[in-house]
């Protein structure tokens, strides 16, 4: 069931009014619905349920909002992070410190301070000079700090460039080819825990064989490390589940992801923890806008809407597809290019696209906004940071302020020999 739906022609969240939002918030501003975060982590854990004992780990950088992490602390889920403000959101939402990952390729000494002093359950170390700082630190603590080192497979996940992470060439994990060796290393240091390894090739995927490929190198790694005398208890095996983005769009599925899975670590005999991000709050939530202007194009007429690149920067970043459909349509179609107020050509959202017919005043949603959409906004031409809004049934709250630009500025000052 969408929980993103017509009733008598007007879209609902759950059972709230979209107008209504944006009648008492304002536009733009990002909806989220609770249901739909809870049923699709319900649907990624049973995806996996052949699995035996599991981790879930959040990537929280998908969407960080306080109120979402709760749902997710809710339905059991811990949270991977990648730096301390996002260690600190998980800890300040309740997930229990033992149940989040610390993940990323830039680490600071104090960060990895702070996640042994909050007890977090485990480091993805992503190279071996990072592994060694973390040793010292939990050291000095008297502590040993549980690690896995992440691998890059050299696998090409076949999404956008910018969100692929598996290929020799990118910044993540160590190459696997010398992992044996580094991992030999870090496992002799006293202030490590190392008991196994991570991997992630990329965001996105539509296609679950290079998923397949990458872990297949990790069951061969699994083994050359046995042989050599460690112990392999736990394995990473990251997020990066695509979610269709187009209407009528079809995407493998957790239950599909579950089977591969299931079929490529036959015979680990670890614990495995996934980290996935998208598949659970991507079509969770919406960025709903109002139309300001129609201005006629050359080919197409613009509708210049409320929202822009730094409300939702994927279109601008990835020339991502978000569709986009009337609050309130007529029926009426228009071939029309989308655009946000912000001075520049990046700041379109569409070319050329069938869409609801809209004039000034109007209000559309776009869609599959849950992800990678408020956590990514700034406030770029000294716009308001884009509000966030939670669902639950028939009532609603503002889980993140509108930052007026106003405020933001307030942190700024002329130095007084600025005369
Ligand atoms: C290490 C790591 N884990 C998990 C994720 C979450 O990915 P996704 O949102 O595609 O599931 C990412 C982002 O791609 C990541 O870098
Ligand atoms: N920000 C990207 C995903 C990056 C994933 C981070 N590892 C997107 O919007 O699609």
């Amino acid at each position: 069931m969408d929980h993103f739906s017509y009733r008598d022609g007007r879209m609902f969240a759950e059972d709230v009014a979209l107008d209504t939002i944006a009648a008492e918030v304002g536009t733009p501003v990002y909806v989220y619905s609770r249901a739909t975060l809870e049923r699709h982590a319900r649907v990624f854990r049973e995806g996996l349920s052949g699995l035996g004992k599991i981790h879930l780990a959040y990537a929280i950088k998908a969407n960080p909002n306080l109120a979402v992490l709760r749902v997710l602390a809710n339905m059991g889920y811990g949270a991977d992070v990648v730096s301390g403000g996002e260690l600190a959101r998980a800890l300040a939402a309740g997930m229990p410190a033992h149940d989040i990952v610390f993940s990323g390729v830039g680490k600071t000494r104090e960060e990895l301070a702070f996640g042994l002093d909050s007890g977090i359950g485990q480091f993805n170390l992503e190279h071996e000079p990072e592994g060694v700082a973390l040793a010292e630190i939990a050291h000095q603590r008297g502590l040993r700090a549980p690690a896995v080192l992440r691998v890059n497979p050299d696998v090409d996940a076949g999404t956008h460039a910018k969100i692929s992470t598996g290929k020799a060439d990118n910044k993540f994990g160590v190459a696997i080819a010398d992992a044996p060796a580094i991992y030999a290393r870090l496992a002799a240091l006293p202030g490590l825990a190392l008991r196994g390894v991570a991997i992630h090739i990329g965001s996105q995927l539509g296609d679950l064989r290079p998923l397949e490929t990458a872990y297949a190198s990790v069951g061969r790694l699994i083994a050359e490390l046995r042989a050599a005398g460690h112990e392999i208890s736990h394995v990473d095996l990251g997020g990066g589940l695509g979610v269709p983005y187009r209407e009528g769009e079809s995407l493998p599925s957790p239950a599909d992801y579950g089977a591969m899975v299931t079929r490529a670590t036959k015979g680990w005999d670890v614990e495995l923890m996934f980290e996935p991000g998208r598949v659970i709050a991507g079509n969770a939530g919406v960025l709903l806008t109002k139309v300001l202007w129609v201005k006629p194009g050359v080919r197409h007429p613009y509708v210049i809407v409320d929202a822009a690149m730094n409300d939702l920067a994927r279109p601008a970043l990835y020339d991502a597809w978000h569709d986009f459909a009337a609050v309130a349509p007529s029926g009426e179609r228009m071939i029309a290019n989308i655009a946000g107020p912000v001075c520049e050509s990046g700041d379109t959202f569409a070319m050329a696209r069938d869409i609801d017919a809209v004039g000034e005043g109007d209000l559309a949603v776009f869609r599959t906004a849950g992800a990678y959409g408020a956590t990514m906004a700034s406030t770029y031409n000294s716009r308001a940071l884009v509000p966030e809004v939670l669902v639950d049934g028939d009532r609603y709250a503002v889980v993140a302020d509108r930052i007026a630009a106003q405020t933001i500025m307030g942190a700024e000052r002329v130095p007084d020999w600025l005369t």
